[in-house]
């Protein structure tokens, strides 16, 4: 079981971040990847028999879903923590009238109201304070051109009710994805139990970011049974069709991986992450190119993959608009005494947990670092190197930054760590253990 009351906002938790005194030489194992987590819970939630997912994430963002999934009337048994099971409701037929946190996953309120517009009447979405400034207007308009009502009092945003009537005839749709791809997942996964499937063309005028994310969504339709075809870009076909129950394997989370290997960089030495995939759709396999590019060594030994951080990282100017969620520990890397370093491409992650160009450029600057900002990514002229506070903004992923900047400036301290809990509650402890004391199984025991 996670710990109690894991899908409520968490209380602030002040930390001051772990320094390095020496190199590190660590073995980490991570936790499961919320993407996939959260993609084999909707999935088995639509399909037509009882699914397992073998080592599931167990964080805010997971539980979240799955009290989603609960109250629209799928059966999730998660009593152990290495394996759940999901058992759709009879005749695939979720139920209304009930409401749904979304806390502050973007995977929750947008994978979650095309299935809950299967459902037999009204379904409530809200969230966190800052969830309801995180862009939703493709979703609530997508499924209004699919002919869902849906009421949001004008917003365009959380809070909204989607007015399901228990059927989506499906067919043609165009939408934006630009903000986000998680619309376009959004939308895949349900299609199947739509009347027509669903013919979906992204017509926005930008590209849609984060695209790994939705050959993972394809493959995994794929793996449940359904008829895809993505062979035309920006265009996916998804044939009406039953998805079956299965079981679902998930490999660890490698956006939550990065910052480990970052790591390496920063402070020197070397970090394995146990158990890193060879072959994944998932986007944070980019991290080993780019560390590669610094002139880090990456090689797969220790179990894993490991990373010998270069002495002295070469800068470079990266466009992320595929792997996004690499930014924060990035910009913490060269903000923190190195530099330049420009990042491009990633004008969707203003809307992520929050403006993360905003809020990187602000805390790069309270450490003294030379930052530009741009619409879509910033460039530090010059790192910085003074000790404070340093703002999480409720993000996860600015709490990674934070303890990467925090491994060479002494004393750093985190005005929040406890927003790590979207995605893996113990970061701070397994970050901790890992600069300290070797990760989570001493180096010199898994030499090979
Ligand atoms: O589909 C997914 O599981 C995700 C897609 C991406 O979203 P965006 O396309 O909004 O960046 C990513 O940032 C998010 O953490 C997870
Ligand atoms: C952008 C992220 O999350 P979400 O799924 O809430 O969009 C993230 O985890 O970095």
């Amino acid at each position: 079981m996670g710990p109690v009351n894991a899908t409520a906002a968490p209380e602030k938790r002040r930390w001051t971040a772990t320094y390095a005194e020496t190199e590190l030489d660590a073995v980490v194992r991570v936790p499961g990847s919320k993407s996939m987590t959260a993609r084999a819970l909707i999935l088995a939630a639509l399909a037509s028999g009882p699914s397992a997912i073998h080592r599931p994430l167990i964080a805010r963002d997971t539980l979240l879903m799955v009290e989603g999934l609960r109250a629209i009337g799928v059966g999730v048994d998660t009593a152990d923590d290495a394996l759940w099971t999901v058992t759709p409701p009879a005749g695939g037929a979720f139920a209304g009238g009930t409401a749904v946190d979304c806390g502050l996953a973007g995977t929750v309120m947008r994978f979650l109201p095309p299935v809950a517009a299967l459902a037999d009447g009204p379904v409530a979405f809200d969230g966190d304070p800052h969830a309801r400034n995180r862009p939703n207007d493709g979703v609530i308009k997508a499924l209004r051109d699919l002919g869902v009502g849906i009421e949001d009092g004008g917003r365009l945003a959380l809070p909204f009710t989607v007015n399901a009537a228990g059927r989506v005839a499906g067919g043609e749709l165009a939408v934006d994805a630009s903000k986000t791809s998680q619309l376009v997942s959004a939308l895949l996964m349900a299609a199947p139990r739509f009347e027509h499937g669903l013919d979906l063309r992204h017509t926005g005028d930008r590209p849609v970011p984060s695209r790994p994310y939705l050959d993972m969504v394809v493959q995994m339709l794929r793996e449940a049974g359904a008829e895809v075809d993505d062979s035309e870009p920006n265009r996916w076909r998804v044939a009406p069709g039953e998805l079956k129950g299965r079981e679902w394997v998930i490999e660890p989370d490698l956006q939550n991986a990065a910052p480990f290997l970052v790591a390496a960089v920063a402070a020197g030495g070397r970090v394995t992450v146990e158990g890193w995939p060879t072959e994944t759709a998932q986007a944070g396999d980019r991290i080993r190119d780019v560390l590669a590019q610094l002139g880090s060594r990456v090689e797969w030994s220790r179990g894993g993959l490991t990373v010998v951080g270069a002495p002295d990282p070469i800068p470079v100017e990266l466009d992320l608009a595929d792997a996004a969620e690499l930014t924060p520990a990035l910009a913490a890397l060269f903000g923190v005494n190195r530099g330049p370093f420009t990042v491009r491409g990633v004008a969707h992650i203003r809307g992520h947990e929050t403006d993360r160009v905003a809020a990187l450029v602000a805390e790069l600057r309270g450490i003294g670092a030379d930052v530009d900002e741009f619409e879509d990514g910033f460039r530090v002229n010059k790192g910085g190197s003074r000790s404070g506070t340093w703002k999480t903004y409720a993000d996860h992923r600015m709490a990674h930054a934070g303890a990467v900047a925090g491994l060479v400036i002494p004393g750093l301290v985190l005005d929040d760590v406890a927003c790590v809990s979207k995605t893996w509650p113990d970061f701070a402890e397994a970050w901790e253990r890992a600069v300290l004391h070797g990760g989570d199984r001493p180096a010199e025991e898994t030499e090979a």
